[in-house]
């Protein structure tokens, strides 16, 4: 095939742990997510992996799954663009919430609503909510999104939407060079470049989870269409789980 892509969703990280939503809370990876993305990275030595630069979200968690896995195939040095469009979904009020406050606030049958809707977005995160200020006031924001355009909310519509700009405007343009590129970032930003590789519907997107720290491939003709899709590295039973 003419491209080829490796993406990877960062290991679990502490709030994952706790069952809370987590978003643009910048949580860090928990041990098991250390070790997920030391997995990944063995993966992608023993298949001899080599990159020319990396991709990732402003958030802490992606940095140091992708920190992790360059140090495994040393290339710690391999250039890297941080990126707010490679975020995980903005879970707006419900940031920090777990899952029996979630239910006690809003009732079962929203939550429901919720989890299969895909453009029906979460609550605001208004200015009196708790992460309100460490989330909005970070500096890691200074390039983007503008004060005006900053999140408060999203669905996984709205989700898709902002990072596909980056995958069409910067990502592409670099295969085209024959850039070998990899990509460290989250379940619902993976999800909008493997819908719009893959042309997903919405519903099968809602129905696909990406596992967390097993990296996948997708060899791409010259049109950019896949030849091969979400190829899995890893040991047999950790793909097989
Ligand atoms: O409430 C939501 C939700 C609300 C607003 C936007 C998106 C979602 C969403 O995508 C979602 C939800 C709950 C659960 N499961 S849960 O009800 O067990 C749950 C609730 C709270 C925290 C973690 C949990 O596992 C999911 O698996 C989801 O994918």
């Amino acid at each position: 095939s003419k491209y080829r892509i490796v993406m990877v969703r960062h290991g679990e990280s502490e709030w994952n742990k706790l069952n809370l939503f987590c978003g643009w809370y910048d949580s860090k990876l928990s041990d098991k997510g250390k070790n997920e993305a030391i997995a990944a990275g063995k993966a992608l030595k023993d298949a001899g992996y080599i990159f020319d630069i990396a991709h990732t979200s402003v958030l802490t968690r992606a940095h140091e799954t992708l920190k992790l896995i360059l140090k495994e195939i040393n290339q710690e040095n391999l250039p890297v663009q941080k990126t707010w469009r490679l975020n995980e979904r903005h879970y707006g009020g419900l940031t920090g919430m777990n899952k029996a406050e979630t239910a006690a606030k809003y009732g079962e049958k929203q939550v429901k609503i919720w989890r299969r809707s895909f453009d029906v977005p979460p609550p605001s995160m208004e200015s009196d909510h708790k992460y309100y200020d460490i989330i909005v006031k970070d500096a890691r924001y200074a390039d983007g999104p503008k004060p005006d355009e900053f999140p408060k909310f999203e669905s996984l519509k709205l989700t898709i939407e902002r990072t596909l700009p980056y995958w069409n405007d910067t990502i592409i343009p670099q295969l085209k060079e024959g850039k070998r590129i990899i990509v460290a970032a989250h379940g619902n930003s993976l999800r909008g470049i493997v819908k719009h590789l893959d042309e997903m519907s919405n519903e099968q997107i809602m129905e696909l989870n990406l596992p967390t720290g097993i990296p996948f491939v997708y060899e791409l003709d010259e049109n950019f269409k896949p030849v091969v899709s979400m190829k899995f590295l890893g040991d047999e039973e950790t793909v097989k789980a």
